[in-house]
């Protein structure tokens, strides 16, 4: 097949063939201009602009590829590398910003367990087997350490694939591990959290020795110019020489604002990067020193 030998020349580079992070990560690829068409059904597709081949496998298994060196690159979430015990295997370039959410013990509301150690010996539905495995092996130890008995508990981990929070009300288990974000399915259910084993976002991760070292590179300076772009905006505004200094302080920008002379030797005008989620605080700010026509920009991409 055409596809298959053209790919020993190229980066390869993971991404999540669905679920939660794979639209995000499609606005990351076209932010970044790695172009690319892939055909119906297939899961490899070659980039046209770049040597890549772009590799679409499910999340949890992507931390596995870039671990083993199979693949260069990969995107996917942190609680998947620590799901695979892969952390030492690869190398995290970035965090990308999407993709958060906490991996918590869950218990039903209603005369559920109000502690972890109140679990041992109980049932946790999961499926999270190795990361879940562990933190309960923990607990376990603990709860025998402080037990004069010698009979230690084991907390049993039932496997399940998906629709996790269901587990406690079809009596499969007495708590489950698994991922919470707006914690509504949590609600839906009838649990809630009562201990975070890990903080989760998707994540930018390279082998340990990749074969393509200056791709990796340029990838990753794409994609950091892209998160950039979505975390600043471009704020422009006249203001006071006299002012300058207030005005300096409340848009530093990255380096230093950039000023520029006006017809009025009196008046300036002043461009700088501001942090999107700061931009009405620091409008409100030069308003009341007088800065005048601020305009906002949107920055399409940068590089920083
Ligand atoms: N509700 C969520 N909010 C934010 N990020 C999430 C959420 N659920 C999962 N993630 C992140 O996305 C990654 C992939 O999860 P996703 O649900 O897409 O995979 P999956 O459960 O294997 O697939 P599917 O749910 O389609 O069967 C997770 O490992 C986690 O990092
Ligand atoms: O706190 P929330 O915002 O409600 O998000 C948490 C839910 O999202 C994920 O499920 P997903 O939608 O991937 O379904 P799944 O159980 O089939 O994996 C996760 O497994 C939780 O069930
Ligand atoms: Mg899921």
């Amino acid at each position: 097949m055409e596809l298959i030998k053209d790919l020993p020349d190229r980066l390869l580079f993971a991404v999540p063939k669905k679920g939660r992070l794979h639209t995000s990560c499609l606005s990351l690829l076209e932010g970044a201009d790695i172009q690319f068409h892939r055909k119906n059904r297939l899961d490899i597709a070659l980039v046209k602009n770049l040597p890549i081949a772009l590799v679409f496998l499910p999340a949890g298994d992507i931390a596995k590829f870039v671990g083993e060196g199979n693949v260069d690159l990969g995107i996917t979430g942190q609680d998947m590398v620590a799901e695979a015990e892969a952390q030492d295997k690869v190398t995290e370039i970035l965090e990308l910003g999407f993709g958060k959410c906490r991996l918590c013990v869950q218990v039903p509301v209603k005369g559920g367990a109000t502690t972890v150690e109140e679990l041992v010996g109980k049932r946790i539905a999961t499926s999270f087997e190795g990361v879940a495995g562990k933190f309960f092996n923990e607990i376990d130890a603990k709860v025998a350490a402080n037990f004069t008995s010698s009979e230690t508990k084991s907390t049993e981990l039932v496997f399940v694939s998906g629709s996790v929070e269901a587990a406690c009300a079809l009596g499969l288990a007495d708590g489950i591990v698994d991922l919470v974000e707006s914690g509504e399915t949590m609600q839906a259910a009838g649990l809630h959290d009562i201990v975070t084993i890990l903080s989760s976002q998707a994540v930018l991760i390279a082998s340990k020795r990749p074969k393509h070292p200056e791709l990796v590179q340029t990838i990753t300076n794409r994609i950091k110019g892209v998160i950039a772009a979505q975390k600043y905006v471009y704020i422009n505004y006249n203001v006071e020489r006299k002012h300058l200094k207030e005005a300096s302080s409340i848009t530093p920008g990255r380096q230093a604002p950039t000023v520029s002379p006006l017809e009025n030797p009196e008046w300036v005008a002043v461009s700088s990067m501001v942090l999107k989620n700061n931009v009405a605080q620091s409008m409100d700010a030069l308003e009341a020193i007088g800065a005048r026509d601020i305009l906002l920009f949107a920055i399409q991409n940068c590089r920083v």
